[in-house]
């Protein structure tokens, strides 16, 4: 006790108090020692008080029964016990510390939890569970082998290799009872472990927990609907409505209220504490004309009623003391995320969140598929030249036949066939008519003395405007597909230029003649003729392996949280951080061959040319990976539903990828949304990754390395930011 005294001394001054109520209860070596807990869940006026000034006195080595209709606050205290919840007000000492110290077991090796939900991962096998706990808790091989053999065989369970989900609801708890029982641990807290078991098998358990808390001192808090089998227990706690009702041994009970059976004893007390709550309600309305419930946990006045005794608690003043701080939960969130994480923790984890990918192969292949799939698209279906692009062509000159010595069949004859597919007609409101149909993206019309206006023009000199107006071709056309227009109008105007130049040759005329006063020198990087491929597949890698890391983690956290698993995980002293780690480390691999595959498809299959250093560009790509995993434990820790994750993971898809130059260069933004740019994750990191594909940059360049240092800098960011709020909600 003197140890256990010095412990608390040193973790905090508050516990003083608490301490001075341990010795006063007659220097007992108390395992649990609960006082004048509050809990509120929710906040404001949504909140609800599910525990009201509870007092538990668990001595070690025994077998607490805490019993109570549902909803009375049975889980709610033991999830406090263990660390899982903190009080509003009040205090819990367990095992000498208040649980979540540095440095204490509990939550740890030290407790073995078994929720009232089986929370188990339902693909894995009996052993490849009691494995992960077994790791968990440092436990070598050997050791965890000879306890599975023993809870197999003392549990009835079926074969090791059975898969959770082939198991009845009543073996699930039993493996659930076994996980919490597998590393022996001090205190044991079981919350409803006998539900819909067979009597026998009752009774077996009860024995087994009977002789460990004789033989090795362990402590057991066991919470059951059924009342009488507590009186196995060496003392029980009834609750009723979120307030410890009484607080004995089963046999003191019985005797103090001369009955027969604890539930007769408890229905007494419920009456008794009914009658109080009314006593208190009418007293209030008496005093102030309104209407207080005796419950309400924020009265500070209310002065609660140890329904037992009939007196008021003697920790009062600490209840007072103890309001809730925002500071102190804040400093334990910090202490959480800065526990260094431990190395047989993040490899129990890893192990589990790859015995998971390994039930599910087939998802696994299809995760590598998809930045194919999607690389391959992209190559495909964005950034090729139109062609075969409908263009009705009305020549007058050719109506009937072409003459010879016809410019307008040269000139169409240059026209790449390829690229523009013309199809004549006669009358040129007929083929207006067309256009206006939606058949054809335009009209090219050539007037009736076309070759005579050219030669005029050409080798005449002639500038008049009818001469103009016979040389020129009439281009109508339907603008409304920006990208086919421009095709169309860069074709022709080319065309026409080779055209010209042939003209101008064949009468020896100088054909540079027709070239525009402007020279395009061998470009200084890229080449003369540039692809749109080139300036959006860099930013597209990036965003494919940035987009499809947060899918890896946003949503695998929310549904363990839901399924209760990460709450056993964490019950078993698993940290925030550790859980994070050893996610982003599994889904290392898988990124590292996506990445692999989809550089090899841009680069070898869709000549994606890389003009820098291959591993360079991987490695940037990587990083980003890395942000994108962190940006999605962020949507993870802040949101509740898979439903919620799925709106903020796709919700934040688009404006990442439109305001961070990926699609259409930032210097088409207006200024304000170019500044904005600069604070999206993927902004610079493109702009890298760009440097590195067409300009063959390297990290000497401020923009390369300014691109992996932001992108670190997201990850960081992401990464912390998901830590604290995860260890605040815990
Ligand atoms: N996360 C939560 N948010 C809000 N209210 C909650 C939450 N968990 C429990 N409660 C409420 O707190 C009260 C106590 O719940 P608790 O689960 O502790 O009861 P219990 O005695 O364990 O019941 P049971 O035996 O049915 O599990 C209930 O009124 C419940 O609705």
């Amino acid at each position: 006790m003197s140890d256990e005294l010095n412990q608390l001394s040193n973790t905090d001054p508050g516990n003083q108090a608490l301490l001075t109520t341990q010795s006063q209860n007659g220097s007992r070596n108390l395992a649990v020692c609960v006082e004048n807990a509050w809990k509120n869940y929710g906040s404001w006026w949504k909140s609800m008080t599910a525990l009201h000034n509870v007092t538990l006195h668990v001595p070690t080595g025994v077998i607490y029964g805490l019993l109570g209709p549902s909803g009375c606050g049975k889980t709610t205290l033991l999830r406090c016990i263990v660390g899982r919840l903190q009080l509003n007000r009040g205090e819990a000492i367990v095992l000498g510390q208040r649980p979540g110290s540095r440095g204490h077991q509990v939550p740890g090796r030290a407790v073995g939890y078994m929720p009232q939900d089986t929370a188990l991962y339902k693909d894995f096998s009996i052993s490849e569970m009691l494995h992960y706990f077994g790791h968990l808790h440092n436990m070598n091989r050997s050791s965890i082998l000879s306890r599975e053999e023993f809870l197999l065989s003392f549990l009835d369970l079926p074969s090791r290799g059975k898969k959770i989900v082939q198991l009845s609801g009543g073996q699930q708890r039993r493996v659930s009872l076994a996980c919490a029982l597998l590393q022996q641990p001090q205190l044991l807290l079981l919350d409803e472990p006998t539900v819909g078991l067979d009597p026998l098998l009752r009774k077996k358990i009860w024995d087994h927990l009977i002789h460990i808390s004789k033989t090795s001192q362990t402590t057991i808090i066991i919470t059951t609907h059924y009342i009488e089998e507590a009186r196995q227990a060496d003392r029980v706690g009834l609750m009723r409505s979120g307030r410890m009702l009484a607080e004995d041994e089963p046999s003191r009970l019985l005797i103090k209220y001369n009955l027969t059976s604890l539930e007769s004893v408890f229905l007494h007390l419920c009456v008794e504490d009914q009658k109080n709550v009314l006593r208190n309600s009418t007293h209030s309305i008496d005093q102030d004309g309104l209407t207080n419930s005796a419950t309400n946990a924020d009265d500070e006045n209310v002065p609660s009623l140890d329904v037992t005794t009939g007196e008021t608690p003697h920790s009062e003043i600490r209840r007072k003391e103890l309001v809730k701080n925002p500071v102190l939960r804040a400093r334990r969130a910090a202490v959480d995320c800065c526990i260094c994480p431990h190395m047989h923790k993040i490899y129990a984890l890893m192990v589990k969140d790859l015995t998971v990918i390994k039930r599910n192969i087939g998802f696994l292949v299809f995760q590598f598929l998809i930045p194919l799939i999607q690389i391959s698209l992209f190559c495909l279906c964005i950034g090729r030249d139109p062609q075969h692009i409908p263009i009705a062509l009305y020549n007058s000159e050719a109506i009937n036949g072409f003459p010879t010595g016809n410019l307008s069949l040269q000139l169409l004859n240059k026209i790449n066939p390829e690229q523009i597919h013309f199809t004549s007609f006669n009358d040129l409101n007929q083929a207006i008519a067309a256009v206006r149909q939606g058949d054809y993206w335009g009209v090219a019309a050539i007037r009736r003395n076309f070759s005579e206006g050219i030669r005029n023009k050409l080798i005449s000199l002639k500038t008049d405007p009818i001469t103009l107006n016979a040389s020129s071709i009439h281009l109508y056309l339907d603008m409304t597909n920006q990208q086919v227009s421009f095709v169309m109008q860069n074709v022709i105007l080319n065309s026409t230029q080779l055209f010209l130049k042939d003209l101008l040759s064949s009468h020896k005329v100088d054909p540079a003649l027709a070239d525009p006063p402007v020279i395009i020198e061998n470009p200084i990087y890229g080449a003369k003729v540039q692809r749109f491929l080139n300036f959006a597949a860099p930013g597209m890698m990036i965003s494919i392996i940035f987009f499809l890391a947060i899918g890896l983690t946003a949503l695998i956290f929310v549904v363990e949280k839901k399924e209760g698993l990460l709450e056993r995980s964490w019950i078993a002293g698993v940290t925030t951080v550790e859980v994070m780690l050893a996610h982003i480390i599994v889904k290392f691999f898988i990124q590292f061959i996506q990445i692999i595959l989809m550089v090899f498809f841009a680069d070898v299959i869709f000549q994606v040319t890389i003009q820098g250093p291959v591993l360079l560009a991987m490695a940037l790509i990587f990083i980003q990976g890395i942000c994108g995993m962190s940006y999605g434990l962020f949507i993870s820790a802040i949101c509740e539903q898979e439903v919620e994750v799925m709106e903020v993971a796709l919700g934040s898809v688009f404006p990442i990828l439109l305001s961070s130059g990926v699609i259409w260069p930032l210097e088409g933004m207006p200024p304000i949304m170019r500044f904005l740019s600069n604070f999206t994750p993927l902004t610079h990191v493109v702009d890298a990754m760009r440097c590195i594909v067409s300009r063959a940059w390297t990290l000497v360049y401020f923009k390369v390395w300014f691109g992996f240092v932001i992108s670190g800098a997201w990850s960081c960011g992401f990464f912390t930011l998901a830590a604290i709020l995860f260890a605040l909600r815990k």
